[in-house]
């Protein structure tokens, strides 16, 4: 039995560039993992199937649960005639905007080449993370990056300077799909991703915050009132900086002073269920 760690992300800036031909956008993004996580059981079986449990009522378990598309595209591409058992605790909130989905396949990718004994690199695993989901590959490394491309070229930035997230996500769910599809390139305010890497790069806390920034948080705030009301609130219970998480729903809020964070949490429950304080993990998943 293999036992897998899959965290979630949020994303400190999120510029679009432009629509490519092929329908998906150019982005420039950077995210880091934050500790909360799912945990992932992977359990060899006699059998060649692929079986998912998953603790989640809205959880697939079939083919559609990208857990299960990277065990099979690994079984296919490298003819594996084993099968596994996947075992999902879940415990990042779902269709959020912090990649569970996504970390679960990259976590599975990660655990089944130690079971398979496949003997991948992260960086092979990572190609392959792509063919699943934009946010695959850099969820197999985890840490801090910048993405390019529809999100899968993945180049390593120092972490950020140490602080609380307050993650809440209100009750509704959005598509990707439609949030991007939504978007007008002629009218977006892009992030300072420049600053953004600076401010990693020096470790300044204050720069970090004052270089936030996601072109999606205007299409999904136009879409949902819940999510300006929250931001609205995050920032007047006292967070130093707040910013909605890749297409949303979730709004995280970084607040440096620990005593404050739970003030801000309780008040934030007060009408939003799920809200989770954690630390930024910043440190990449240990290379093989
Ligand atoms: C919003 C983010 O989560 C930010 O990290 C990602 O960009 C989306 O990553 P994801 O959920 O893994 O996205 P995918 O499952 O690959 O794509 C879902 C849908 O989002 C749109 N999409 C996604 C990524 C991208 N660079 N351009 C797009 O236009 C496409 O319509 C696609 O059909
Ligand atoms: N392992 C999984 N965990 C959660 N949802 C999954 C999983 N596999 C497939 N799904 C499906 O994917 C949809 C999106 O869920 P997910 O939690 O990955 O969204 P997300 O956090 O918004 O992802 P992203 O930030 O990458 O766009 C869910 O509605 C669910 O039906």
């Amino acid at each position: 039995m293999i036992y897998e760690k899959a965290p979630a992300k949020i994303n400190l800036t999120l510029d679009v560039l432009h629509k490519r031909p092929d329908g998906f956008h150019e982005v420039e993004m950077i995210m880091t993992t934050v500790d909360l996580a799912d945990r992932i059981w992977l359990r060899l079986t006699s059998e060649r199937s692929i079986t998912i449990k998953a603790s989640h009522r809205f959880v697939p378990n079939d083919r559609k649960n990208l857990a299960y598309q990277a065990a099979d595209l690994l079984r296919k591409r490298y003819r594996v005639n084993e099968g596994v058992e996947i075992t999902l605790d879940k415990n990042i909130p779902i269709a959020a905007g912090l990649a569970g989905g996504s970390s679960d396949a990259a976590a599975t990718l990660r655990g089944l080449n130690r079971l398979w004994k496949l003997g991948l690199s992260l960086d092979e695993l990572a190609v392959l993370g792509a063919e699943i989901g934009s946010d695959v590959s850099f969820c197999v490394y985890g840490g801090t990056a910048i993405a390019n491309g529809r999100g899968e070229k993945i180049t390593h930035l120092s972490p950020p300077p140490n602080c609380w997230v307050i993650l809440a996500k209100p009750s509704i769910g959005v598509s990707t799909g439609n949030i991007y599809g939504q978007l007008d390139l002629s009218t977006v305010s892009h992030p300072k991703t420049a600053q953004m890497i600076e401010a990693l790069k020096e470790g300044d806390y204050n720069k970090m915050c004052s270089s936030l920034g996601n072109v999606l948080e205007p299409v999904t705030m136009g879409l949902h009132d819940e999510v300006v009301v929250l931001k609205e609130q995050m920032e007047r219970f006292g967070a130093d900086a707040v910013l909605m998480s890749g297409s949303g729903p979730t709004v995280f809020g970084l607040v440096r002073q620990e005593s404050r964070v739970p003030k801000i949490v309780n008040a934030l429950k007060g009408f939003c269920q799920d809200v989770h304080a954690v630390r930024m993990l910043g440190e990449r998943v240990l290379v093989d």
